[in-house]
């Protein structure tokens, strides 16, 4: 196997969904082998996995084929009665399982083709309510963030989405380069009875693990440091920040310490890393980390991160993993499902938005790398867009540039009548369902000197208002969607000559005693046409 050189997979292989809608296939259980060879007391587990996830991809794909059937035949699904809809909400007419799916995949056909297939005197936002409190009946989430995950996506792909959150992503692992070559470890770990391959093309250091004889968070080379436990969507907002040898780095919220270590590889062990976490607890995780991993060059520190920069600054570049809903890992927490409210949302969008500020202003704009990377592992526009919007209306010196990722959808550009600035198309989003990974997102910022205010688009109460909310002043502000003219800030010599000259004169009679014309004598001069110059 060549760890450096493999060419499979460009992007990440769609994921495998879940068995939910799935009907076991009569043999699978039964036999010792199948089409991949023996099943083996080792290989079982794994093997199950793999079972569980083919019979979960045709069970997808019978989803959507099956909201699809009965083209040519007359609708006979009718939504229920609004009472119905009322016992069934207070939990007074239990609903069974197979009953829900069969109304899904109803709301789904009629939701594809409204035209076709509603009852008339339905309305279309009936079906989507129907279809959400069916969503949030079947997965198990409470009806406000089923609707808000719901409203990311096309119909059936939200269905798409909500199963892959059923199935673990792969296990995958980094290697650490400052202990190990990627072949090296990997031949030893297959040594050991690990199954493995390269993550994909798009990482020189990540391996996904298939199965494993022994405890993949145990073996000698892992207490060695060869290498982290890491989701793959937690290498790239590192492969964006492109940290280099000799920089100062702060990584502003970072335990327990996946990217820092990443950040301290990259830069092979040189310049500084302040890896920050306000949680004082978590930072034992992250200084064991760093310890194992053998990174010399990492300072752990403890402050809330809307202390940068007075703290400290003039960093070179900025990773701020900010801390958020985790609504792309809800395969891992399925708490999330359940325990996140309206006010939950809004405090964490205002806590990113006070930290993305102090990571912009951590910055040394003068150097060459002046960057700043901004990630969630969460999905929702709130967490994300919404912040990196924000940031570049409040730092007019900021903009966003291209995260140099090779794959992941853009990001959006307008949401529920937000429109944000056009360039917010630059971030990268990552979802379980297309990219079998946890759900991420990653923004670049480049961090310019800062200029002038720009043109006012927000009006002032809506600016003010933002303000208040925030409880900090707007450095400034842009128009909507018109951060184009980050560029026209810098300083306008047209515009400034009245008081270029004016001080130019109060320059020579004080320092040189000469004396000049007055400032009203030129000014009438001019407007006479005549010559200014002195
Ligand atoms: C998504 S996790 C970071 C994961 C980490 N970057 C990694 O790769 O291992 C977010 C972190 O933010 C920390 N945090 C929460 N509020 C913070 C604040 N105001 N300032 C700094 N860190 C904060 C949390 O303790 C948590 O460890």
């Amino acid at each position: 196997m060549d760890f450096l050189d493999s060419d499979e997979e460009e992007e990440a292989v769609p994921t495998k969904k879940k068995a939910r809608f799935a009907e076991p296939s009569s043999d699978e259980d039964e036999d010792d082998e199948d089409e991949d060879g023996p099943i083996t007391a080792s290989n079982m587990e794994a093997r199950s996995r793999a079972l569980e996830a083919k019979a979960a991809a045709e069970a997808a794909a019978n989803f959507a084929e099956a909201a699809g059937e009965g083209e040519g035949e007359e609708a006979m699904f009718e939504l229920p009665s609004a009472e119905q809809q009322e016992a069934e909400k207070e939990g007074g007419v239990p609903v069974e399982l197979g009953e829900l799916q069969l109304r899904m995949r109803e709301c789904v056909k009629v939701l594809g083709d409204f035209k076709k297939w509603a009852a008339p005197g339905r309305s279309r936002s009936e079906y989507v309510q129907q279809l959400v409190a069916d969503i949030a009946n079947y997965y198990g989430y409470n009806e406000f963030l089923a609707e808000k995950l719901f409203d990311l996506f096309p119909v059936s792909e939200a269905i798409e989405f909500f199963e892959a959150n059923e199935l673990p992503r792969p296990v995958t692992i980094r290697t650490n380069t400052l202990r190990a070559r990627r072949r090296d470890l990997a031949q030893a770990l297959i040594n050991r009875g690990v199954n493995l391959e390269p993550v994909g093309k798009w990482s020189k250091v990540g391996l996904q693990v298939f199965e494993s004889a022994v405890p993949i968070g145990a073996t000698p080379e892992y207490l060695a440091g060869q290498y982290m436990l890491q989701a793959a969507s937690s290498f790239l907002p590192v492969m964006a920040l492109e940290p280099q040898p000799g920089e100062r780095v702060l990584d502003m919220a970072s335990a327990p310490g996946g990217k820092t270590t990443y950040i301290s590889a990259l830069m092979q062990n040189t310049g500084v890393v302040f890896a920050n976490d306000a949680n004082k607890e978590r930072t034992k995780g992250l200084t064991a980390n760093v310890h194992r991993l053998g990174c010399r060059n990492v300072v752990v520190c403890s402050y809330d991160g809307r202390q940068f920069p007075k703290v400290m600054g003039g960093f070179d570049r900025v990773l701020l993993d900010a801390p958020c809903s985790g609504t792309g890992v809800i395969s891992k927490d399925a708490g999330v499902k359940i325990n996140k409210s309206v006010r939950d949302f809004t405090l964490l969008s205002h806590l990113q938005k006070q930290l993305i500020l102090c990571a912009i202003d951590s910055i040394n704009p003068a150097s060459s790398g002046a960057t700043v990377v901004y990630s969630t592992c969460s999905v929702t526009v709130d967490e994300n867009e919404s912040v990196v919007d924000y940031a570049l209306r409040k730092r007019p010196h900021v903009k966003l540039v291209p995260t140099g990722l090779e794959f992941g959808r853009e990001g959006f550009r307008a949401y529920k009548g937000k429109v944000f600035h056009e360039s917010l198309a630059l971030t990268r989003r990552y979802y379980p369902h297309v990219h079998n990974m946890d759900g991420f997102f990653v923004a670049r910022l480049k961090v310019g000197k800062p200029g002038k205010r720009r043109a006012r688009g927000e009006s002032d109460e809506e600016e003010e208002e933002e303000e208040a909310r925030d409880g900090a002043p707007a450095a400034s502000t842009v128009e909507k969607g018109g951060r184009g003219d980050a560029d026209k800030a810098a300083f306008d010599d047209a515009a400034d000559a009245d008081i270029i000259r004016e001080s130019k004169r109060k320059y020579l009679l004080k320092h040189k005693g000469i004396k000049l014309r007055p400032k009203a004598a030129v000014d009438a001069a001019r407007a006479a046409g005549a010559d200014e110059s002195d």
